[in-house]
């Protein structure tokens, strides 16, 4: 999308496949209006011609003054009729514009969420999700009102205000100056008053972003609150907020009670204005009682679209504020391929030349890494924590993009950044530390990455399972793998929850495959137990292990230590032992505490004999 479009052309770009619905309520809105019109003319013939000697042709076509005089329901039932007929209109009016606004919301919507999912992960990681969620839903709706009801009417009162005002001053020039002094002076107070507001009502709406984002944080953090005995204070930072956002509208809503305030003793005065110098008119003869009448009509119909002018002006305001947040997310850039991106083999090498990066500017993350990755081997990362390992994952399926001069990565030869994304993503399983599981069963769960039904996949599914160590406390559930994880079903625990990510990263079947700190939640047996599975279950592919466990590492074919973004040192197990260095170290340290607790264990058992 073009950047600095206005809004109402970013509207417009909505509204295809409705312009026929808009159009046709346009049509009927000022068939609606010409009806509803002619009804004050009613009253003026009835009072000048046919109660008052006035001459008019009209009236002895339809049996002339005395029979209608006789027969004074005559031109009540034509009033009647045509009143009628403009709420006919306005019937029909309604139903138009929800389909036109409602269908150009559903494209918005539509738009917006494909988008959304397709705009690169270090923007999710920037704009918080309760944000991202208000921008989709609060202000969706103010851009729905703004089209369904605001924008067709402001465009129906500019039609009302010319056509009453083409017959006012038809009938007296002097009473209408005075309706469009009034009229001028509505609109600009409505100017005024409209970037006052918008400013309120963009404060107010940024307030109830960062109210949801608390919530929403909260709620999905629920366990770590509860864990930490932070209800209270996460209840006086909630109240702090609502108490903020509270007073915006407060404020927002005394700049409203003035606008509506004044707007009303304008009104006010312009009635009784027309209605005195009305009279007075009359009395010298320069209007008719039946003028007069009419007059007094259209000026009333005149009163409330004017003023409505005034409000849709303002909530024109909040719409524009609306729209700009949802113009921020569509201007967003989206993560797309460059016209050069290939699909090559990915059963290749991995390499990494001279990586160096950072996120947003800040501390080095990678300091010049470089290293190669034989195709269909075992690499192990070791290193402390916030060393760079899992940015090496970030990097590797292009979550975060390495600029130019920063290095590059190269699979079998091609760089990662020639290569389509969807594809690299495909290739690459990768297994998080902490893996999101849906809110479905455990086999759609596991089949998630799959083209073919869960239940036809079924066997697949099972074998995937079993690799990952996990089949066995499937079967335990009640359900089995027709379990519902999460918030409507079973709460799986984090071992469980890593070995369910496992087996749904094996089914995809990758040439490369990613482990950043899988197991860490899984006791050294079923550790031993799954990478022993694996060997026969994805011999073929590149598995690369992230752990800060050397037993997990241990049988790699190769492994680097991380230390701040370098690599300190590299090689298999055997060689990393005898360099005796940091690695060394970890190992003797880890290999102390597990005997220490193999001894415990011992002691307890020999102790329970
Ligand atoms: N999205 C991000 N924005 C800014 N800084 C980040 C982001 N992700 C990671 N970092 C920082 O980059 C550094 C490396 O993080 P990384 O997650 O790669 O470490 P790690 O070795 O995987 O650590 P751990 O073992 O604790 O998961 C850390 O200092 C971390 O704070």
């Amino acid at each position: 999308m073009k950047e600095n479009k206005s809004n109402i052309k970013i509207i417009i770009e909505f509204t295809y496949g409705l312009k026929r619905y808009f159009l046709i309520a346009a049509i009927i809105t000022i068939l609606g209006i010409g009806f509803n019109y002619i009804t004050p003319q009613v009253i003026r013939v009835t009072v000048d011609s046919i109660i008052g000697d006035a001459p008019l042709n009209i009236i002895d076509n339809i049996g002339g003054r005395e029979f209608l005089r006789q027969n004074l329901y005559i031109p009540a039932i034509i009033g009647v009729v045509f009143s009628i007929l403009s709420g006919i209109c306005n019937y029909f009016y309604k139903v138009y514009m929800a389909k036109a606004s409602d269908g150009t919301i559903k494209n918005l919507r539509d738009k917006l969420y494909s988008h959304i999912s397709r705009l690169p992960f270090s923007w999710h990681m920037k704009n918080p999700t309760g944000d991202i969620i208000q921008r989709c839903t609060s202000d969706m709706e103010v851009v729905k009102s703004f089209l369904g009801i605001q924008l067709l009417e402001f465009i129906r009162i500019i039609f009302l205000i010319l056509i009453s005002l083409t017959l006012m001053f038809s009938m007296n020039v002097k009473l209408s100056l005075i309706a469009v002094a009034f009229i001028l002076m509505v609109i600009i107070y409505s100017v005024i008053f409209y970037s006052l507001i918008q400013k309120r009502f963009k404060a107010a709406d940024e307030a109830e972003g960062e109210l949801s984002s608390l919530v929403q944080e909260n709620f999905t953090g629920v366990r770590v609150v509860r864990a930490f005995g932070r209800q209270s204070y996460e209840i006086e930072r909630f109240d702090e907020k609502n108490i903020g956002f509270s007073r915006l509208w407060v404020k927002l809503g005394r700049v409203l009670s003035l606008y509506w305030g004044i707007g009303d003793l304008f009104s006010g005065l312009q009635v009784m204005f027309i209605v005195v110098f009305g009279c007075f008119e009359t009395v010298s003869g320069a209007l008719t009682l039946g003028e007069l009448l009419a007059f007094i009509f259209y000026n009333s119909m005149l009163v409330w679209p004017v003023r409505s002018l005034g409000r849709i002006i303002s909530e024109m305001g909040k719409a524009g504020v609306s729209i700009n947040r949802i113009k921020e997310i569509l201007d967003a850039k989206e993560e797309i391929d460059s016209e050069d991106a290939t699909t090559p083999d990915m059963k290749g090498d991995i390499e990494f030349k001279n990586v160096k990066f950072d996120y947003y500017g800040t501390k080095p993350v990678l300091k010049d890494a470089s290293f190669k990755i034989q195709k269909g081997s075992t690499f192990g990362i070791l290193g402390g924590t916030g060393s760079g390992k899992s940015t090496i994952v970030h990097l590797l399926n292009r979550l975060y993009n390495l600029d130019e001069n920063s290095g590059e990565i190269l699979i079998n030869g091609v760089n990662i950044n020639n290569i389509k994304l969807d594809y690299l993503r495909h290739n690459i399983g990768v297994v998080l530390q902490e893996p999101f599981l849906f809110s479905k069963t455990i086999k759609q769960n596991i089949n998630i990455a799959s083209n073919i039904d869960a239940d036809e996949n079924f066997e697949s599914i099972k074998d995937v399972s079993t690799v990952a160590s996990v089949h066995e406390n499937i079967l335990g559930f009640s359900r089995g793998y027709d379990t519902i994880v999460g918030e409507r079903g079973v709460t799986l625990s984090g071992g469980q929850k890593q070995r369910v990510a496992i087996a749904r990263t094996l089914i995809k079947n990758s040439p490369i495959i990613v482990f950043d700190d899988s197991l860490s939640a899984v006791d050294t047996e079923t550790d031993a137990k799954i990478r022993h599975e694996l060997k026969t279950h994805v011999k073929d592919s590149t598995v690369i292990i992230i752990s800060h466990r050397i037993t997990t590492l241990m049988h790699c074919d190769y492994i680097i230590v991380l230390d701040d973004g370098k690599i300190i040192e590299r090689g298999n197990h055997d060689s990393l032992i005898k360099t005796n260095g940091i690695y060394k170290k970890v190992y003797d340290m880890q290999s102390s505490v597990e005997d220490e607790i193999t001894d415990t264990l011992n002691e307890i058992k020999g102790g329970d004999k």
